[in-house]
């Protein structure tokens, strides 16, 4: 695991975004797996930016969606479905039909999530997924004791993660759905590279556990460990909780030509 402390989080879109750039260059028709929340956005930002400038070509990447609400109406603005179109399909210039995500809407969602399994192993698998951090340490949706080898099917919310989302609901949490649907830390785990992204202090003890504490359900995150190839960007407050935060800065200075990040 590679462990990059940056200053704000405008440098870690800016590092990330370039980082997804370069895997372009690479591999034109790169499979992007996406996440939501408020920490990605200025991922997006830059690379809508480098698009836009012509430093970066995304015109065969395609998107696949992390996790999704259950429940929600289709079209819903908050659904994950639409937040993925709203913030990176369209800026990126992408036809939705390069966009994949899970149907939380669907009458029998348990088979939604069969077949998202099958859609994403038919695409070629994840090349970079993209992920944040719950206040607990959940990526995706997966949420606390959720088990390492899950694969993508419905969670029930904490009332933490719950609390948490509801500024995107009016700041009502009687409108934050229970149930979601979310690749499993399995599915997740098969990503050719993971790059979670953290900033603020919110997220500094989610961060230490992940990084430094033990692999264990209880912080679905710290599934990472077990990943080949895995990058977790901090700003400083997030970063705030590490104990080899020095360690991690000298290996960053003497990072060898060949890391991607
Ligand atoms: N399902 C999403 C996660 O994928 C995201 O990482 C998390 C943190 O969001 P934020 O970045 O807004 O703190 O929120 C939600 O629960």
């Amino acid at each position: 695991m590679e462990v990059v402390i940056v200053q704000d989080a405008r440098a870690g879109g800016e590092l990330v975004a370039q980082g997804i750039a370069d895997l372009l260059r690479r591999k034109p028709d790169a499979l992007l797996g996406v996440a939501t929340g408020s920490t990605p956005l200025p991922v997006y930002e830059a690379l809508a930016a480098r698009v836009r400038a012509g430093k970066a070509d995304v015109s065969r990447a395609r998107i696949a969606q992390l996790d999704e609400y259950v429940g929600l109406p289709a079209g819903h603005p908050e659904s994950y479905r639409s937040v993925v179109l709203r913030e990176v399909v369209e800026p990126l210039g992408l036809s939705p039909d390069a966009f994949m995500g899970p149907d939380g809407s669907a009458d029998d969602v348990r088979a939604a999530c069969e077949a998202y399994e099958k859609a994403l192993a038919a695409a070629g698998g994840v090349d970079l997924q993209l992920l944040g951090i719950g206040t607990d340490g959940h990526i995706g949706f997966n949420e606390p004791c959720s088990s390492l080898a899950s694969r993508t099917r419905i969670k029930t919310l904490t009332e933490q993660t719950r609390a948490d989302n509801a500024r995107f609901f009016d700041g009502d949490v009687e409108q934050v759905p229970h149930h979601v649907v979310t690749q499993g830390i399995g599915t997740i785990l098969e990503a050719r590279h993971l790059v979670l992204l953290a900033t603020g202090e919110g997220k500094a003890e989610a961060v230490a556990a992940t990084v430094e504490g033990p692999v264990a359900a209880v912080c679905p995150a710290s599934a990472l460990q077990l990943h080949p190839h895995a990058t977790v960007v901090v700003d400083e407050a997030a970063a705030s909780k590490l104990k080899l935060a020095g360690y991690f800065r000298h290996a960053y200075a003497h990072k060898p030509a060949w890391q991607d990040l």
